[in-house]
């Protein structure tokens, strides 16, 4: 096959009541078959517009705020793939699964891919110095059944947010991959997406043709929303993205999509609603292979041939999400700015259609390590639409704005080829075919967005200066102690 049906659902999920000690496995059961009634009605109606595969979210199925505990009940061993299962035709076969028994059926029954997000428990004993005191390990997993309903793929999740305490790292990044007829296939879950492994391997080294992604994504204007995030994502590897969103407003969590390399194919987000939501879109098999296949990008190139375009007298330190960036402001509507941060330096040329009174945007920068909630070194160019038009403002969440801009290029001296282009507009929307990544580096609109811009960035990971991440701390700490 060329092209295929993908489908992503975003789900709002019945939560479980939070309790201090573990419900019975029973009444775990009757949770996550509320869960699955409303995920196997949305498999239906992907079916019936012939979706080859369906993406459902991360904790999907169970919710959260879990002690290691209290989510036990929740937990299936969940065997190797290896093992040429089909838990819907043979049930039996291992210990009770009743989740993948039911997964199972709904791939089968609906002849496509389901891929679906669950626990799952695998018993250690005091042989093993690591095992935990329950006598289990307990793993955030996301799985895979073909159309036959086989299990096809088991992937543990591996940078878990916040540590997600209810669940143990595993030992190493699992490669996880599949073939199909419609093209080869990797997954990896949530947080995953800020670290290079198993994410980037995946996509450079294993060369998938397609990522899913399951996620409980809480949205952090104006750089981290998930659509934002997740499409600059694969645009800046060169693949296709399946990103499936839990839905729960309170959380701050909306935003799935079907993502090509060339741009978004469709997109959802929605701080309105408390609905789940259906996403359908034809993506290339092979989109190494399409024509529309973007060419390589040298990052810096641009941006290290040209000279400052402005002076730093009127620099300013604001702060985006706990980091504190360079900003310099846009006064006028037309120009030629730069900002630099380190050995960042990003340059902004831009006409605005009209520089409206009651908006400001500035131009920045940063170049550091993140450290809250996670520790990942950034380096991030990006023009924002301020608060208010007090610059103290600079960096706090916006999600509408006024300004349309009739053209922008934006570039940096970066020392990453790891560079994910976003492009946000005014109601926290994408703005498919109203951008394009040149291949030095700029990152230009030629006609400028429909609506107007919140955010427009280039964000930067620079994988090889991150600190020791916790599950390698662990280890470290585990081996000295032995
Ligand atoms: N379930 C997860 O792994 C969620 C992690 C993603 C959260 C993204 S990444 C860093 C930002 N911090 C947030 O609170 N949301 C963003």
């Amino acid at each position: 096959l060329d092209s295929y049906i993908a489908a992503v659902y975003e789900h709002s999920v019945i939560l479980p009541n939070v309790t201090g000690s573990p419900v019975c496995p029973d009444d775990a059961l009757m949770l996550m078959n509320k869960n699955m009634d409303v995920l196997e009605e949305a498999i239906k109606a992907a079916a019936q517009q012939h979706a080859h595969i369906i993406v459902t979210p991360e904790d999907g199925i169970y919710g959260w705020a879990f002690t290691r505990d209290t989510i036990f009940p929740y937990l299936e061993d969940i065997p190797d793939p290896q093992v040429n299962w089909i838990p819907c035709t043979d049930p039996k076969r291992f210990a009770p699964a009743p989740v993948q028994e039911r997964l199972s059926c709904m791939a089968r029954d609906n002849a496509l891919y389901v891929v679906a997000n669950i626990g799952d428990k695998k018993p250690c004993n005091s042989s093993d110095p690591k095992c935990p005191s329950n006598g289990h390990y307990q793993y955030n997993t996301n799985v895979v059944f073909d159309s036959d309903g086989k299990l096809v793929a088991r992937y543990h999740k591996y940078n878990l947010f916040m540590s997600e305490t209810q669940f143990d790292y595993p030992k190493e990044p699992e490669l996880v991959t599949f073939n199909t007829p419609f093209g080869k296939f990797g997954l990896f879950t949530c947080f995953d997406i800020l670290f290079h492994d198993p994410a980037v391997t995946l996509v450079s080294e294993l060369q998938v043709d397609t990522v899913l992604f399951t996620t409980a994504w809480m949205n952090v204007l104006p750089h981290l929303t998930a659509i934002e995030f997740h499409s600059a994502w694969a645009m800046g590897l060169g693949v296709n993205f399946l990103a499936a969103d839990t839905h729960n407003t309170s959380m701050a969590m909306t935003g799935s999509g079907i993502y090509a390399p060339d741009g978004p194919r469709a997109f959802h987000y929605d701080m309105e609603t408390e609905n789940g939501h259906l996403l359908v879109a034809e993506l290339s098999s092979h989109p190494r292979l399409s024509p529309a296949y973007p060419a390589a990008v040298n990052w810096s190139a641009y941006a290290k041939s040209v000279k400052r375009f402005s002076s730093d007298d009127h620099d300013f330190n604001g702060i985006i999400f706990f980091d504190q960036f360079t900003f310099t402001e846009l006064s006028k509507p037309e120009g030629n700015l730069t900002v630099c941060q380190k050995d960042l330096c990003c340059h902004l040329s831009y006409r605005m259609a009209e520089k409206q009174k009651d908006e400001v945007y500035v131009l920045g920068a940063f170049d550091g390590l993140h450290v809250v909630e996670g520790q990942y070194y950034l380096q991030i160019c990006i023009l924002l639409k301020c608060e208010s038009t007090d610059l103290k403002t600079c960096g706090q969440p916006v999600a509408i704005a006024q300004t349309k801009f009739e053209t922008f290029s934006l570039s940096g001296t970066f020392g990453t080829t790891y560079v994910f282009p976003e492009v946000l507009v005014s109601g926290v929307q994408l703005a498919p075919g109203e951008f394009q990544v040149l291949s030095d580096g700029r990152l230009i609109s030629q006609n400028g967005t429909s609506k107007p811009v919140l955010t427009v960035a280039l964000f930067g990971r620079c994988y090889e200066k991150d600190p020791p991440q916790p599950q390698s701390t662990l280890l470290f700490l585990n081996n000295g102690a032995a």
